[in-house]
């Protein structure tokens, strides 16, 4: 089964992993990142054979420059030089600073990347911090989009990109988003590039699924440690299209244990455990022994999903 946790949940699992556990939140931080950009690289991939011959020759020609190094290996998602324009739309939180790993990852792989901060690098704290501060100084292209500041430059990269990361907002979202930021959502919702939003689509409230103000439009979601409830009622799932679920790195028993789990999503295979042989025929299908019932299920709490007893 795949467990499902509320905003509340998602960010006790974080705290647990880094105050209890000793994972620092960096460490977290890139491996979120990391795992959306070899998702994305997959994405990026999948392209490849629909480019049109003339830039097929500009792309061996790149290939032929970028650095021996980046030799495809089994397990990486991708050819490399990555040939994709991808913009990423930071917010100041932490939820910005994957997006600042996701785009040092794409820019390492040889992607065309831009980021925009949706407000000043002075307000970019703590680990969201050092990743700012690791993509600017290995020379990643940046622009800042503070309050008041005009949203044409935005609008003008993502004419032209490829894809769209929406790292506005993640867990950390507590109120309607309005003004300026509501104004950078819009103009991704208008885009035509390929829109990914990093851990849940920026607006979307992690628990009831309903956008709170305005929410990003997203074509994929790659989430972070674990589907969050809002992800999956009928709004959630469409505003958060094709859902990619990536770890962190931290086994999950020790944590979950702690901070537990809102729902569980089961899979085909498992189905049948929800079910309990009972040793008499029954009244439904008279002619079967050992028939299979549906036991008494509640798949809304993890403490109720066990089997209660035949019916
Ligand atoms: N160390 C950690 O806890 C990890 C966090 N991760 C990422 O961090 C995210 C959560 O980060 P944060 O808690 O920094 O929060 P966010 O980055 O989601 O939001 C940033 C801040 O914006 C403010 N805010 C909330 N609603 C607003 C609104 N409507 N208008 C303007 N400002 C608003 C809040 O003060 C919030 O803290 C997760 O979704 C995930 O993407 C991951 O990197 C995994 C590790
Ligand atoms: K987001």
């Amino acid at each position: 089964m795949i467990p499902v946790l509320t905003r509340a949940q998602m960010r006790a699992f974080d705290k647990y992993a880094i105050e209890t556990c000793h994972v620092p939140g960096v460490v977290l931080m890139e491996n979120a990142g990391r795992g959306a950009a070899d998702v994305l690289s997959a994405m990026i991939e999948a392209r490849r054979p629909h480019t049109p011959s003339r830039e097929a020759d500009a792309i061996s020609a790149r290939a032929r420059s970028f650095p021996v190094r980046h030799v495809q290996s089994p397990g990486q998602p991708a050819t490399y030089p990555l040939e994709a324009r991808v913009v990423v739309v930071c917010g100041t939180g932490n939820n910005g600073g994957d997006g600042f790993v996701v785009a040092r990852h794409l820019y390492a792989r040889g992607a065309e990347v831009e980021v925009y901060l949706a407000g000043k690098s002075e307000k970019v704290m703590g680990d969201a911090r050092i990743n700012h501060d690791a993509y600017i100084d290995l020379g990643g292209r940046f622009f800042e989009l503070p309050e008041g500041a005009g949203l044409g430059p935005l609008h003008t990269a993502l004419a032209r990109a490829d894809f769209v990361i929406d790292a506005l907002f993640g867990t950390g979202l507590d109120r309607p988003i309005t003004g300026h930021l509501a104004d950078v959502i819009a103009v991704l919702n208008d885009a035509a590039a390929r829109c990914v939003a990093l851990d849940i689509p920026s607006g979307l409230d992690a628990d009831s699924g309903a956008p709170l103000g305005i929410a990003v439009r997203a074509d994929d979601t790659v989430t972070f440690g674990h589907l969050k409830i809002g992800m999956l009622t009928p709004e959630g799932a469409r505003l958060a299209g094709n859902v990619h679920v990536v770890d962190l790195g931290v086994p999950d028993p020790p944590i979950l244990t702690h901070v537990g789990v809102v729902a569980e999503v089961i899979r085909r295979e498992t189905v049948g455990s929800y079910f309990a042989p009972t040793p008499e025929r029954s009244p439904a299908f008279p002619r079967q022994v050992g028939a299979w019932t549906r036991p008494g299920v509640d798949l809304t709490r993890r403490g109720d999903t066990r089997p209660v007893a035949s019916q």
